[in-house]
């Protein structure tokens, strides 16, 4: 990815763009000449082409200030296209990427990738493309215009033009240096304003909402001395360019005057080089900074394409599994978190059919071990085999096929409980009617339509907690699932409906059933066949 990609993959639009740029270009240099002629005339007092040259002049710039009305606005609309294509692409690569690679980041760091990044590649890089062109156009036809005049003005002004581009290209290097270091602090700051507000609540009740201002204002100072170091460097640029455009075009009317005085060219072109040189080198005065601004977001995009390339090294291909038992064979298991061992040789067999209880104390590492044989993590230690294959050799897709997890705290996004249970697959009215019914959450199928049109809210906050656990497990019951991991999935609902829940998953034949429970029923605890201890 990068800004010429994006450019070239809407080569219509941008030639558009182009278009209208070259056009008010075209007559902004034409307004300049109209100038020279204007005064030429009144020196000649040819009163009647003065007033047809004034007329002209001022239908010229009001057809300036049309397309520039007209091109400001399609600027944004293409600008606001690519944002679009620039986000899409990135949750492309987020969605084709392993979970344990994902979860390296917080959401808040890919909430900034798409607010933030964004919005610094279309400032600093897309619009600053535009600009640059409008400046590249400008300038070659204000050169053209003033070979007309004289040679040497010509001259003059494209040696200036070349230093003004080359001399403020030493701060490149660090501009891109403190735009990479902007990126990460606006990741950090999402990260800790999400972070506090998501505490809302728990603040609320300590009476410490506070807290909340006070950390706000920390990370936003450290955002602001990132800012301020990029606007440094930028301003270092924007300084050196301003003070080469004065000197070029004080340069440039000084040897206009000359030529005047000398009688090689007449007065008037004194107006057309002020207005030329004011084209060229008020855009060019800037140019080095745009150009910086430019390069300065590819930072940005390498960091979205080093993303990138890790995912692709974490896919492996795809098996066909064996039909051998046991389906998960665990051997000499081994994890560790940051160095802490959490599970140490463990030796496992998980046999089709069969109900497992994981038990052991808090911190023991039960969901650590769930979360292994579902395929969240790959860096254990031993062998791990699904119906006789290595995990290792297994894609996540394939695990995830075979295998449902359902997490201690599941997730729900916005949209109506029937949104929620499909997700992007299609069910029939009659199965999610009959799913939820199954799990309790309705009485009877009557109830069913009204119930699954309900909205979920804000991460499911519009219902009580162990209906969304009976909501997250009737999601992975309508997938038939063949091994269904469950942590601590009905500890929210109420002791009547969690053992019908519970003697529901018990009694599938089937199902082959590993579940995580500090509070199992009495009444359900005859129906395993194994109680996996941790300690
Ligand atoms: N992502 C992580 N990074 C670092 N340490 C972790 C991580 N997840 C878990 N741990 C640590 O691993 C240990 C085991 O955690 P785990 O969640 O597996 O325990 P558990 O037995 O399921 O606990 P509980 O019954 O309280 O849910 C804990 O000490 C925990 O602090």
């Amino acid at each position: 990815m990068s800004v010429g990609n994006f450019i070239l993959k809407n080569k219509t639009k941008s030639l558009l763009l182009l278009l209208v740029i070259v056009i008010v270009q075209l007559l902004t240099v034409f307004s300049a000449v109209l100038n020279a002629q204007m005064i030429n005339e009144l020196i000649k007092f040819n009163m009647r082409q003065f007033e047809i040259k004034t007329s002209l002049l001022l239908l010229s710039w009001l057809l300036v200030a049309l397309f520039t009305y007209f091109k400001l606005i399609y600027t944004e609309k293409v600008l606001q296209h690519i944002n679009t294509q620039i986000r899409a692409k990135i949750t492309q690569s987020i969605i084709a990427d392993q979970r344990e690679h994902y979860n390296k980041r917080t959401v808040g760091a890919y909430v900034s990738w798409m607010n933030n990044d964004i919005e610094a590649i279309k400032d600093q890089g897309m619009s600053m493309f535009f600009v640059v062109v409008e400046g590249i156009v400008g300038t070659i036809l204000s050169l053209i215009t003033l070979i007309k005049y004289n040679w040497v003005l010509a001259i003059t002004a494209l040696i200036f033009t070349g230093i003004i581009i080359v001399v403020p290209r030493i701060f490149n290097k660090i501009l891109a240096k403190v735009t990479a270091k902007l990126t990460v602090e606006n990741e950090k700051f999402v990260d800790s304003a999400e972070d506090i507000l998501a505490g809302f609540n728990m603040l609320y009740t300590f009476r410490a909402l506070n807290l909340i201002t006070l950390k706000i204002v920390a990370a936003s100072n450290k955002l602001n001395v990132a800012n301020v170091n990029r606007i440094k460097v930028q301003s270092k640029i924007a300084t050196t360019g301003f003070l080469l455009n004065v000197v070029a075009q004080v340069s440039l009317m000084g040897i206009t005057g000359i030529l005047a005085l000398h009688h090689v060219v007449p007065i008037g072109t004194i107006a057309a080089v002020g207005g030329l040189s004011a084209t060229i080198f008020n855009s060019l005065g800037n140019m080095s900074s745009y150009l910086g601004m430019i390069s300065g977001v590819k930072p940005i995009f390498d960091k979205f394409a080093n993303y990138q390339n890790q995912q692709q090294n974490e896919v492996s291909s795809d098996v066909i599994a064996s039909n051998a038992t046991p389906l998960i064979s665990v051997q000499n298991l081994g994890y560790k978190f940051d160095g802490n061992e959490i599970i140490a040789d463990l030796n496992l067999a998980i046999k089709e059919g069969q109900k497992y209880l994981v038990v052991g104390e808090s911190g023991s590492g039960k969901s650590t071990l769930v979360k292994i044989l579902a395929g969240y993590y790959g860096n254990y230690t031993g062998k791990l085999q699904f119906a006789g294959n290595d995990y290792h050799d297994l894609t996540q897709k394939y695990l995830l096929d075979k295998i449902m997890y359902i997490d201690q705290t599941p997730q729900f996004i916005h949209g109506t409980v029937a949104e929620n249970l499909s997700l992007v697959n299609e069910f029939s009215n009659e199965e999610l009617a009959a799913v939820i019914l199954s799990v309790g959450l309705v009485a009877d199928t009557t109830e069913a339509a009204d119930f699954l049109t309900r909205e979920l809210g804000n991460k499911g906050n519009q219902f009580s907690g162990g209906q969304l656990q009976r909501i997250a497990l009737a999601r992975a019951l309508l997938r038939k699932p063949e091994i269904l991991i469950l942590d601590e999935g009905t500890s929210a609902i109420d002791k009547e409906n969690a053992i019908m829940v519970e003697n529901l998953l018990l009694n599938d034949d089937q199902l082959t059933l590993l579940m995580i429970s500090h509070t199992m029923h009495a009444e359900n605890s005859q129906y395993f066949d194994e109680i996996i201890e941790l300690n």
